[in-house]
């Protein structure tokens, strides 16, 4: 079971994050990311990349695609906020996009 995240991680591991597209929903203590492809099939590839990797760690995205275009959501529902699982997820994902 994840922890809220704290603090110090916060400023240590959500600091890069924001710095690199990545922005803080304070209503609902989550981060958010639009990312851009060439295509539907490359927007849709990275899903199935991350799916992959969402569901191995029994972590999954809030996410809403058109065309070329994915936004998504992390949070951990089970601490009603972020935890370090949507650091991690968020990292992947980035370097999935490429
Ligand atoms: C029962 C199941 O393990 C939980 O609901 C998992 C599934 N995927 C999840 N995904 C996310 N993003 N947050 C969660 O708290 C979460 N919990």
């Amino acid at each position: 079971m994840s922890e809220h995240l704290s603090d110090t991680a916060r400023k240590t591991t959500l600091t890069p994050l924001l710095e690199n597209g990545w922005s803080l929903d304070e209503t609902r203590d989550a981060i958010c990311k639009e990312f851009r492809f060439g295509d539907f099939i490359e927007a849709f590839g990275f899903m199935t990349r991350a799916a992959i990797w969402a569901e191995k760690w029994n972590h999954h995205p809030e996410w809403f695609n058109v065309y070329n275009k994915v936004q998504v959501t992390l949070t951990t529902h089970d601490v009603g906020g972020l935890s370090a699982l949507d650091v991690k997820l968020a990292r992947k994902m980035d370097g999935l996009a490429g």
